[in-house]
């Protein structure tokens, strides 16, 4: 016998709507935070995207720093699939950062002009998560800790950060006790210097890639590669970024503006596993 819905079931249950504080959704996103810390410094219409998607991109900074770190801890366990995992989730959390900058790509001089001077010497050059970000991928740098001197948390976070290895250190250190011929020198160099290309590791890096590419080091090394040409993207899409916004004009943090860009955005993440190409 079917059932007679009464006439106030007669609709699919609908969501709930009686909350005594505020909704769970509000509980877990904070919503009302995220979305009241947008303060323009300028009456400009078009500045509001501009904070915006800096905003977004520190949020998916955070998120791949975590990643990272995740993969970093558990390639000292010699855990693999927890680092695989954790590196391919951040590729495509690296896509979507690189895709935030559609709003971004196609400043005019003129647009730019209409809030830059509002930003002062505020400059994306500040970012610290940015910097860890780049402390991860071996790209160690003390001074990069003096803009921070006065915001003693994030400058805690950012010399733990200098003084823990790298991401690149910990795919070493498994790969050393995977038997690979990492020299020592590289084992125990200083975290907290700048990763310099080795020989001895490039031609870890070509004995993996003359192998079979199912290996578990093979499927490290392209996870990585991965991660490393998103990186690339994204420095060359805020090059071009740049150079569209402001040509060769000084930038706000003090640099020579898309010179010096040019120059960072040259650099090799991971430089071996490009290198080591040559010799397969
Ligand atoms: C059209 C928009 C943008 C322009 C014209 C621009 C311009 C620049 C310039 C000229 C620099 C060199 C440092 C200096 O200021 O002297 C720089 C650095 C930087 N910017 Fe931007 N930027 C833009 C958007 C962004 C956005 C949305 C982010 C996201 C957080 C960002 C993050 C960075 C970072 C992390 C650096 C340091 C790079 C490094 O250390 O290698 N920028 N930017
Ligand atoms: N460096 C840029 C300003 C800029 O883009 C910026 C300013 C404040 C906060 C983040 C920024 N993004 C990247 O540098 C400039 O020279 O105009």
């Amino acid at each position: 016998m079917s059932h007679q819905p009464a006439p106030h079931e007669a609709e699919p249950d609908t969501p709930n709507l009686d909350f005594q504080g505020t909704t769970p959704y509000e509980d877990y996103v904070q919503a009302s935070v995220l979305t009241h810390l947008q303060h323009p410094l300028s009456d400009d219409p078009g500045e509001m995207v501009f904070l915006v998607t800096t905003q977004v991109m520190e949020l998916w900074f955070t998120v791949i720093v975590h990643e990272w770190q995740t993969a970093a801890q558990a390639l000292r366990e010699d855990d693999l699939p927890t680092a695989l995992a954790a590196l391919k989730r951040s590729t495509y959390e690296l896509e979507s950062l690189n895709a935030s900058w559609k709003p971004l790509a196609h400043l005019t001089p003129g647009q730019f002009n209409s809030y830059r001077s509002a930003l002062g010497e505020g400059s994306g050059f500040q970012s610290a998560m940015y910097r860890r970000m780049e402390f991860l991928l071996g790209e160690k740098s003390a001074s990069m800790l003096v803009p921070h001197r006065g915001a003693p948390r994030v400058h805690g976070e950012l010399e733990k950060a200098l003084t823990e290895p790298s991401l690149y250190d910990e795919v070493l250190g498994y790969l050393a006790r995977q038997g690979y011929a990492v020299p020592e020198s590289v084992l125990d160099r200083d975290p907290t210097r700048r990763y310099e290309p080795d020989a001895a590791v490039e031609r870890v890096w070509q004995e993996i890639y003359s192998g079979p590419d199912d290996t578990a080091p093979a499927r490290l090394g392209e996870a990585l590669t991965e991660v490393a040409e998103l990186v690339w993207r994204w420095r060359n899409d805020h090059l071009v970024a740049t150079r569209r916004a402001m040509g060769a004009k000084a930038g706000t943090g003090g640099s020579a503006g898309v010179a010096w860009l040019e120059k960072r955005a040259t650099k090799n993440v991971f430089p071996e596993l490009w290198t080591a190409r040559s010799h397969v």
